[in-house]
């Protein structure tokens, strides 16, 4: 079964001309176009199966963000359909989910009731949650102190924690130290093994070779290629070296 279906996804932005205040003012009274359209996302399509690793590798704005923010929900695209089959927990941009003002615990409780964990879930899932971070005493601290190391491992935690049956994630390998990244890694491949579906968007081409079965290459917010991990890694680095 597929656990993503995504046809024809097609996502536009206004980017604002780059002209001086005096240019933007002519072009208002010339009542001229001050923005321009641009796609960040074009007639994007892949299925993702279940329980599989699934790799969106790219180059920096190549739309690898905005097509997990669609995914997600946080974003709606402009043309195109999404089927999610299950739910979803997005670990996307490392404070996305996570409240400044409120401590790491709280930011766990948070969030396990907006997924939808009633109070004695929650309980029940706390202490594997706060034991997976390893913030130690930082976990009464409020999260505008924490570092983006400390911000991601109390996000990755509470997103392999859920019990959801889709696990997007966006970078967060890229911030943590070595053993965390380690643990990460473990913990992916053991998800996995529980058939939970990983959708991996990450710089760190290595740590995807050992999570992901296949993968989908954006160029400017095209696809080139979908496929085999391993053939669309080297796929990717030969063009990076070309
Ligand atoms: N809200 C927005 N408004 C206007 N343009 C945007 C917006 N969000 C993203 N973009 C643009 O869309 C393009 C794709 O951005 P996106 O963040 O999805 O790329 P990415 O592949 O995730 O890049 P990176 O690897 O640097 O994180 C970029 O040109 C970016 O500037």
């Amino acid at each position: 079964m597929n656990a993503i279906e995504v046809q024809h996804l097609t996502k536009n932005f206004r980017k604002p001309y780059d002209k001086t205040l005096k240019g933007h003012l002519t072009s208002l009274l010339k009542g001229e176009k001050r923005y321009k359209e641009f796609s960040a996302l074009q007639d994007v399509s892949f299925t993702v199966k279940q329980s599989e690793g699934f790799a969106i590798i790219g180059n920096n704005g190549a739309g690898k963000s905005t097509l997990f923010k669609i995914l997600s929900g946080i974003i709606f695209p402009d043309q195109g359909k999404i089927k999610i089959n299950g739910t979803i927990a997005p670990l996307i941009e490392l404070s996305a989910g996570l409240h400044r003002d409120l401590t790491g615990e709280e930011n766990i409780r948070l969030n396990c009731a907006i997924f939808g964990l009633n109070a004695k879930q929650i309980d029940e899932v706390l202490p594997d949650i706060i034991e997976f971070a390893e913030l130690g005493e930082f976990i009464n601290v409020p999260v505008k102190f924490y570092s983006s190391g400390m911000k991601a491992r109390l996000g990755f935690s509470i997103a392999v924690h859920i019990d959801a049956d889709i696990i997007l994630i966006d970078e967060v390998l890229a911030v943590g130290d070595k053993p965390f990244k380690k643990k990460c890694n473990k913990k992916m491949k053991e998800l996995k093994k529980q058939g939970k579906t990983l959708v991996v968007v990450s710089h760190s081409l290595k740590s995807l070779k050992t999570i992901c079965d296949r993968a989908l290459i954006l160029e400017k917010g095209k696809v080139v290629d979908i496929g085999d991990i391993d053939d669309m890694l080297e796929k990717y680095e030969q063009k990076a070296s070309s």
